[in-house]
């Protein structure tokens, strides 16, 4: 008897009432009088029932396996109506066929301001992050795609770049998926980055999938959703992430912490073009390309490679195998872009054997659970009824001198942590 005719006879009655428990974390012993066969299949039941395993151990008899497995998924698909079940089921199925409609879906889901809808989008991530590690195994730990973020001020050429550079890397084999962070469009309601119409010959090409900036929420929200919206278009098959953004305000930083490698795209002119730049973006970019170099821009885009390489040599040293460099590239003429990309794969190459890579991915998982955790704890905060009825008052009281803002939150927070 094989591991799915256990759950399936005696084990997923026993299964599933555990799952109706609180812990997150079990251990099994398996006894069997045949067989149980090799241990990678065995976790293919494990995740239909929204389980995952995380160990497995086959000891020396073959009759006994101890497995660790990890419920993460239960509380939301366990609740799924047959209806739900088959819709996550549609999309998974078809995204990991590299079905454009299904990823167009899945990346709506996650967006979606819906609570059950919310819902629904983490039971299918769930299942596209088992199958990311199913396939990250088979790769021997290759990551599934490279995550390139791309920055600059408006104007540098970013749509340009993207537009030949995509179709360069279409032509070589890679698919290519283009995704912006674009608070802007929070408040003005319409994305200008990743619009289609800024980069007309790639958003015709079948092998690039080219995806707007969400046109509502917060700039935490915009960065929640693009960190899903990455897993899906990796799970899509798509190798080459590009995630584009201004270079104006927060998001090139909130960027900074969900891709691999961040360019900077900066035109060959100081002064007012660069005003938008935050500096500190300088120092946590990987690669800064001066656009345009060509016609008469070669000159200065000359003058400010030499200024930016003498300026990065300041910075202080991020990783050990890597100190950022500067290229000079036109997406009019195409020159320097092919050495750009050599310049980019061997960052991913070297970061990737150092080991750096893993833990800047690790890292990053930990940043993007924390910005989730702030997101909510705030936002509980603020929907409190208690809270909502006093903070208007203790506004009024902070900005008339007579309560200190310190003395005002302090008062919220008891109020809160006291809600029960
Ligand atoms: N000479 C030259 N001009 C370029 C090059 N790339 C872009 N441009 C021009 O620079 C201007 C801005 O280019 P875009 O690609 O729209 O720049 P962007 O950064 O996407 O700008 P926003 O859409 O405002 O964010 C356009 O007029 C382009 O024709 C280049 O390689 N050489």
């Amino acid at each position: 008897m094989n591991i799915p005719m256990l759950l399936q006879h005696s084990h997923q009655h026993f299964l599933k009432g555990l799952l109706r428990t609180p812990f997150r974390r079990y251990h099994f012993i398996f006894h069997s009088s045949t067989h149980l066969g090799s241990g990678i299949p065995c976790a293919r039941p494990f995740n239909s029932l929204g389980l995952h395993c995380t160990k497995w151990m086959l000891l020396s008899n073959g009759l006994k396996r101890k497995l660790c497995v990890q419920t993460t998924l239960k509380e939301h698909s366990e609740e799924l109506s047959d209806k739900e079940q088959r819709f996550v089921d549609k999309i998974y199925s078809g995204l990991i066929q590299g079905h454009r409609a299904c990823l167009a879906e899945a990346i709506t889901l996650v967006e979606s301001t819906h609570k059950r809808k919310k819902e629904l989008a983490q039971v299918l991530l769930q299942k596209v992050l088992v199958y990311h590690r199913e396939q990250e195994q088979i790769n021997k730990g290759k990551p599934l795609a490279f995550r390139v973020g791309l920055s600059g001020p408006p104007g540098a050429g970013k749509s340009t770049f993207i537009e030949y550079f995509g179709k360069m890397l279409t032509e070589r084999g890679h698919k290519l998926s283009v995704l912006a962070v674009d608070p802007s469009s929070c408040t003005s309601g319409g994305s200008l980055l990743g619009d289609k119409t800024r980069m007309i010959e790639l958003s015709r090409d079948m092998n690039a999938y080219i995806r707007p900036s969400p046109t509502s929420g917060t700039l935490g929200g915009v960065t929640r959703t693009t960190n899903e919206a990455i897993l899906l278009c990796e799970g899509g098959g798509y190798d080459i992430i590009l995630v584009e953004t201004v270079g104006v305000g927060q998001a090139e930083f909130a960027v900074a912490d969900m891709v691999d490698m961040l360019v900077l795209l900066l035109p060959p002119a100081g002064g007012d073009e660069l005003q938008g730049i935050k500096r500190g973006i300088i120092e946590v970019a990987d690669l800064v390309a001066v656009t345009k170099s060509d016609g008469d821009l070669i000159v200065p885009a000359r003058k400010m490679q030499a200024e930016y390489v003498s300026a990065l040599k300041l910075l202080r040293k991020r990783s050990q195998v890597w100190r950022p460099k500067v290229v000079r590239i036109s997406a009019r003429s195409g020159e320097g872009i092919t050495e750009m990309w050599d310049k980019m794969k061997e960052f991913r190459d070297l970061m990737l054997a150092s080991g750096e890579l893993t833990a800047k991915r690790q890292r990053q998982l930990k940043v993007w659970m924390w910005n989730l955790i702030q997101e909510g704890v705030l936002e509980h905060f603020r929907t409190h009824p208690t809270i909502q009825e006093q903070i208007p008052v203790l506004e009024k009281k902070v900005l008339s001198g007579a309560l200190s803002p310190g003395l005002a939150a302090d008062v919220l927070l008891k109020t809160f942590k006291s809600r029960d």
